[in-house]
């Protein structure tokens, strides 16, 4: 049996559809209930609905064997995980955003809200800027509007978040796409069973 974290939300779907397609499939799971654990003992999987952010901690303590966590998740937790294979879905990208005449006054520390303050604060470090860093649960759009921060740190799909909040990406940290990922010590123990799973996700790419 292999245990997989699956997030839930506007990933959760297509993570479910990429395993299914791959032999992986679990009928039960498209059941409107609020269950959070789902079975399939013919195919010898196992999945449980986590919160996106919390796949990789369900994966690197072991709780789960492998999951699937979105790029961002990866860079800014550093779990001690292993990753097997980008599923090319949940593209998007982690940018910096702001009003559309943003100009970066380098003599002032500048105000960076995000929910995500290690990218952000590596970024920054990298180009040796100084940074106050917001840290932001949800709607980081609003902190620039309401004056909170100079600019953000945050996911850009579509961009409509920004267009429609007068906002525009200012530069482009790095590309994000979903992740398989494995617990190190399940890739030992359950070597063939996630790499099978491995390899029939990655026929279907
Ligand atoms: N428009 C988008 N906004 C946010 N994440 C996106 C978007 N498009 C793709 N993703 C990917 O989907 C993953 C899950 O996003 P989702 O918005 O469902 O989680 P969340 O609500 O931010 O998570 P949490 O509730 O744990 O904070 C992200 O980690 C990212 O990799
Ligand atoms: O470029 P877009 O297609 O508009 O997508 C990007 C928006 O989606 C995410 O927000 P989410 O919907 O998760 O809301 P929250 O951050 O307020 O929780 C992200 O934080 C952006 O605000």
């Amino acid at each position: 049996m292999i245990n997989v974290a699956l997030p839930k939300g506007r990933l959760g779907e297509k993570a479910y559809e990429t395993l299914a397609a791959a032999g992986y499939d679990c009928p039960a799971i498209l059941e409107k209930n609020r269950k959070l654990t789902f079975e399939n003992a013919a195919n010898g999987v196992r999945y449980f609905w986590v919160k996106p952010s919390d796949v990789s901690i369900y994966v690197e303590r072991g709780a789960a064997d492998v999951g699937i966590a979105g790029k961002d998740i990866l860079l800014e937790y550093s779990p001690d995980v292993y990753e097997l294979l980008d599923l090319k879905i949940g593209a998007c990208r982690m940018c910096v955003a702001g009003p559309e005449d943003f100009y970066d006054e380098t003599d002032r520390t500048l105000r960076v809200a995000t929910k995500f303050p290690h990218i952000a604060a590596g970024y920054y470090e990298s180009k040796s800027r100084d940074i106050d860093i917001i840290h932001l649960n949800g709607s980081i759009e609003l902190a620039p509007i309401l004056g909170l921060s100079d600019v953000i740190v945050d996911i850009v799909e579509t961009g409509k978040t920004l267009a429609e909040n007068h906002l525009a990406p200012l530069e482009t940290i790095v590309d994000i796409s979903a992740r398989l990922i494995s617990n190190k010590v399940s890739y030992q123990f359950k070597y063939q069973e996630i790499l099978r799973m491995r390899q029939a996700l990655e026929r279907n790419l």
